[in-house]
């Protein structure tokens, strides 16, 4: 789509800039993204489960075979985003090499490394990144991220996850413009976040970058909470697809998202779209198979 071969930060935080009010879904077939694109989806992202799957199978979550996400480039011309592994920057490299216009260093994969993140500045294809409060959103801007998500629970359909990680994000930056300037390297020291970033949350009331809202969304009402909490787009992974009723609610969610604020819009959109995903209750997940917990 975007030739990012030669992507400086403005040009990747730009590009994101345009997928704000939009819906980005998880497909995992160019049928699939078809359905999405016709739905008016802002982007896809190819990967070969979707997280429900991804959880029920276990195993090794790896990034998705390159065929796969050729064949959704090919048949789709809205931007297609494709999963990497936490720290793993060979895989970075192999999907910034087949051209696709974004990478999710993403939760959902298995992390391949504990400790460090991919280092995003050094490649010239943006990156979206997950996080759960503003610390770890910050760390990830650091790292070059041009584009972060809440990590919400993924393949859950349960929203609170996501609902939570957003309040505490946003909380976060009201807290930071109410600090006197001189507090700024301590708050900095306390959240692990760089310090030009906290000054640049104080002086801005938000990050440097669009901030989506991703994990557990799965109906249009779900959307647009997530927008009326001040979130600027949605991730739908498993929510869609994994309904009964893939191209209506697709739609649904789309329209949702762009009239967050009208429950007249939404009441009608939400209407007969067959069975939601059967979503799964937070306290059922034991404390190993939650994806939110995986990078720092
Ligand atoms: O990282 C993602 C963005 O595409 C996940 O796939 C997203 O969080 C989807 O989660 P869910 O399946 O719960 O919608």
């Amino acid at each position: 789509m975007q030739d990012m071969e030669k992507g400086t930060l403005p040009i990747k935080t730009g590009f994101a800039e345009m997928f704000k009010g939009g819906v980005i879904m998880d497909v995992v077939t160019p049928e699939q993204a078809i359905i999405a694109e016709q739905a008016g989806a802002t982007a896809v992202m190819a990967l070969e489960r979707v997280p429900a799957d991804i959880r029920a199978d276990g195993g090794v979550a790896r990034m998705s075979d390159p065929k796969m996400i050729k064949g959704i480039i090919e048949a789709v011309s809205i931007p297609v985003m494709a999963k990497v592994r936490i720290g793993h920057f060979v895989e970075a490299q192999i999907l910034q090499a087949l051209g696709v216009d974004f990478i999710d260093e993403s939760e959902v994969l298995t992390p391949a490394d504990e400790s460090f993140h991919i280092f995003k500045h050094g490649f010239t294809v943006p990156f979206v990144c997950g996080a759960k409060n503003l610390g770890e959103a910050l760390r990830r801007i650091g790292e070059g991220a041009a584009m972060i998500r809440t990590k919400g629970e993924a393949g859950t359909g349960n929203v609170v996850e996501a609902v939570r990680h957003a309040r505490t994000v946003l909380g976060e930056i009201r807290a930071i413009q109410t600090r006197p300037v001189e507090e700024l390297m301590t708050v900095a020291r306390d959240l692990q976040a760089p310090y030009e970033l906290v000054r640049y949350i104080h002086e801005h009331g938000k990050l440097p970058v669009v901030n989506f809202a991703a994990g557990g969304v799965a109906t249009p009402a779900d959307a647009a909470l997530m927008m009326q909490l001040g979130l600027e787009g949605v991730f739908v992974g498993s929510g869609i697809f994994k309904s009964d009723n893939p191209e209506k609610r697709a739609r649904a969610i789309v329209k949702a998202v762009t009239h967050y604020n009208n429950p007249d819009i939404l009441a009608e959109v939400s209407e007969d779209l067959g069975a939601p995903m059967t979503g799964i209750g937070i306290d059922e997940i034991i404390e190993a198979d939650r994806m939110a917990k995986r990078g720092w």
